[in-house]
C-alpha cells in the first residue's frame, strides 16, 4: 500500500529534514513512527498525506507515486494532525462533520453521523469550543475517517489525552486496521501503541535507523533518544528512567 525509496525532504535552503528513507507497508499495516523532537515525524507524516512533493526520491500510496501524484494520494489518505484546532472548521460537532458534503445527500450525511455515534460524538449540536481535547481530537478522527480514507495518518493521537479517551481512540485504530484501513502513526509515548502497532519506525535527524517488528526495534529505542514502553524495560529489569 505505501513504499518510500530513497525518500527525502528539505524545507527550503536548510538542511534535510528527511534523507534516504526507504520502507513498505501493506494494507491494513498499523504503523508506529517514534523518534525524537525533530526527527522527522511529522514531515513523514505530510508526504504520506500528499501534502509535501518530495525533495528526492519516490513515495507510493496505493497506485499513486509522488513527485507527480500528491492529488491522487491527498485522496487516499488523511491526516489527523496533533492539534484538533488546526483542523476544526466547523462551530458546531455537526457542522464540522457534515462540511463539504451536499445538504441533499441523505446517505453520506446519515453515515457521517452514525460514524460520529460510533466515536461517542453524542452532541451534534454542541459547539467545538466548548468539547474536551479528547472529543476534538475525536472529532477530527471521525471527519478524517468520513470519507473511508485507505490510509490514516495521526500525528501523536494520544498527546494530552485522559484514560478513558485514550482507550477510545485504540478502539477506533483497533477497528480500522480490522477493517483494512492502513494507518500510520506519529508518537513520542509508546505506552498506547505498544500493544496495537505491528510495525516500528525510528527516525533520528531525518534517517531511518531502525524498522521492525517490537521484538526487533524496542532493544534499540534509547539510543536514538525514545523511551521504550513501560512494560517492556519492567520485563527487560531496565530503570525506567535510565
Ligand atoms: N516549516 C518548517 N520550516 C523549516 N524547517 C522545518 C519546518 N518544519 C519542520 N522543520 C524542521 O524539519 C525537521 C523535522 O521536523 P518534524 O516536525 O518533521 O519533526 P518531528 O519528529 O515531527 O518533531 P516533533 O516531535 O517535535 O513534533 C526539524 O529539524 C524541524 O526543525
Amino acid at each position: 500500500m505505501i513504499r518510500a525509496d530513497g525518500l527525502g525532504y528539505a524545507f527550503g535552503a536548510g538542511g534535510a529534514a528527511l534523507e534516504a528513507i526507504g520502507f513498505a507497508l501493506p494494507r491494513g499495516a498499523l504503523c508506529a513512527v517514534v523518534g525524537a523532537n525533530g526527527s522527522g515525524k511529522s514531515t513523514l507524516l505530510a508526504l504520506l498525506a500528499g501534502l509535501f512533493t518530495p525533495s528526492a526520491g519516490t513515495l507510493a500510496v496505493g497506485g499513486d507515486a509522488s513527485p507527480g501524484a500528491e492529488e491522487a494520494i491527498r485522496r487516499r489518505a488523511a491526516l489527523v494532525l496533533q492539534d484538533p484546532d488546526q483542523q476544526i472548521i466547523g462551530a458546531t460537532v455537526e457542522e464540522d462533520l457534515l462540511l463539504g458534503l451536499r445538504p441533499g445527500d441523505a446517505t453520506a450525511r446519515g453515515a457521517a453521523r452514525a460514524l460520529a455515534a460510533r466515536l461517542g460524538l453524542a452532541d451534534l449540536a454542541a459547539p467545538v469550543h466548548a468539547l474536551s481535547l479528547g472529543t476534538r481530537r475525536k472529532l477530527c478522527i471521525a471527519t478524517a475517517l468520513r470519507d473511508a480514507p485507505e490510509v490514516l495518518l495521526l500525528d501523536e493521537p494520544f498527546a494530552g489525552l485522559d484514560y478513558p479517551a485514550i482507550r477510545e481512540v485504540r478502539a477506533v485504530l483497533a477497528a480500522n486496521r480490522a477493517a483494512g484501513v492502513t494507518q500510520v502513526v506519529a508518537a513520542h509515548d509508546l505506552e498506547a501503541l505498544a500493544d496495537l502497532a505491528d510495525r516500528w519506525l525510528v527516525l533520528e535527524r531525518g534517517r531511518l535507523v531502525a524498522d521492525g517488528a517490537a521484538e526487533a526495534v524496542f532493544p534499540l529505542l534509547r539510543r536514538h533518544g525514545v523511551r521504550p514502553p513501560g512494560a517492556w524495560l519492567s520485563a527487560h529489569g531496565l530503570d525506567p528512567w535510565a
